[in-house]
């Protein structure tokens, strides 16, 4: 079955037909203003072969779709129903859906949801100490995201580090322009650091990650800034944009840190030092680490911040092989000699994991009807 996948991100539309032994082509478009995706996709459907069924990643399924659905109307009003929840990604994700609805008419369209891996997460990380009557109205709790490359990456690197021993306590850190970490316990993801939102959690591109609600309060009553102003700070001016003069791309903050511009300098430090944290947490969530898997744009291409978090986490037995470390851009151990805990680099698959779980829907549904 050749699958075409859609994989709306919010610096990127990735399209990638996958068929049946996992071998992908497309393109993306990058950077992509979240305009109508129409030409992209007809050029596409135009140089590839027959298309069977076509995938799409949603950053949100709220409480409800946490498992891959077929789309029909009902199902894509439910997910617009979430747009509020995540405003970079989710319209965006419609626009692509509805422009391949558009496109192939004829084939099965399927969404599969970020948030369904960390569906498993313990009561205890799940639930934010907020009121009751809060939590219950309006469904308050930490849902987490990336799941779909969490999955992917926290497979890989059981495979890559299976000659190493144990491989039951992972920690997958996805470092794209959004970033999260995920604490992963024999398959299952138990913690997380993305929560209500997209917004929680570590240092990205240009998302604060997590700061003092009474931050965002005293902004609101005593600095007078509205809520939409606050919003497009937290969303789109903070993160590494924030600190490194409007830079938020990973690559230009390493070359200015190299050409000794301070701001860059704190920038990767901050940046690190949340990282780090967040790993920590996140073994602590464990009771220990076994592998430690980074992926993600910045994950697979950013030795410096691999060197540099792994220096910082020698307590918990890390510790990276540093030529390893410099030559690593694709599925990879990077352990160093004496490390406890093993580390891998794993290519972000979105696409793979996407194509995968589209398949085994449609499979499913097709044996079912078959049956008497
Ligand atoms: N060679 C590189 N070194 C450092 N960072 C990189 C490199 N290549 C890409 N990146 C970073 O990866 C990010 C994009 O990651 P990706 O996972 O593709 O993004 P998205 O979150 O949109 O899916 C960019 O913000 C960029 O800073
Ligand atoms: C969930 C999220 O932040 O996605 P992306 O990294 O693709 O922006
Ligand atoms: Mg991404």
């Amino acid at each position: 079955m050749a699958v075409l996948v859609v994989n709306a991100g919010s610096s990127t539309l990735k399209l990638r037909l996958v068929d049946d032994a996992d071998t992908a082509e497309g393109a993306d478009v990058d950077p992509w203003d979240g305009g109508d995706p129409t030409a992209a996709l007809e050029a596409l459907c135009r140089d590839v072969g027959s298309i069977d069924a076509c995938g799409h990643r949603f950053v949100h399924g709220g409480a409800d779709l946490t498992a891959p659905t077929v789309v029909d109307n009902a199902v894509r009003d439910r997910i617009a129903a979430l747009a509020p929840r995540a405003p970079l990604h989710q319209a965006r994700s419609l626009a692509a859906l509805d422009a391949a609805r558009r496109a192939l008419p004829d084939v099965d369209h399927v969404a599969c949801f970020d948030t369904a891996f960390p569906s498993t997460l313990t009561p205890a990380a799940r639930t934010y100490a907020l009121p009751e009557p809060w939590r219950r109205r309006w469904d308050l709790r930490r849902f987490g995201f990336h799941g779909i490359s969490h999955r992917w990456a926290a497979r890989r690197a059981g495979d890559l580090a299976a000659a190493g021993g144990d491989k039951r306590r992972v920690v997958t850190c996805h470092l794209g322009a959004g970033a999260s970490l995920c604490a992963v316990l024999n398959g299952r993801s138990v913690d997380t650091t993305m929560g209500f939102t997209l917004l929680e959690g570590l240092v990205m591109a240009t998302r604060s990650g997590s700061v003092d609600p009474g931050l965002v309060l005293w902004l609101l009553t005593d600095a007078h800034l509205d809520a939409a102003k606050i919003l497009e700070g937290l969303e789109h001016h903070s993160g590494l944009a924030g600190l490194a003069g409007g830079i938020g791309d990973m690559r230009d903050v390493l070359a200015a840190r190299a050409a000794r511009d301070p701001a860059a300098a704190l920038a990767f430090d901050v940046y690190v030092h949340r990282l780090a944290a967040g790993v920590a947490a996140m073994a602590a969530a464990l009771g220990g680490l076994d592998v430690l898997a980074f992926t993600g744009g910045v994950g697979e291409h950013a030795p410096e911040v691999r060197a540099a978090a792994a220096a910082r986490l020698g307590f918990l037995g890390v510790a990276v092989d540093p030529d390893a470390n410099a030559a690593t851009s694709a599925d990879g151990d990077i352990t160093g000699r004496d490390a406890r805990t093993r580390t891998v680099v794993v290519s972000a698959r979105e696409d793979l994991e996407v194509a995968g779980e589209t398949r085994e829907l449609l499979a499913a549904i097709k044996a079912s009807e078959a049956r008497p």
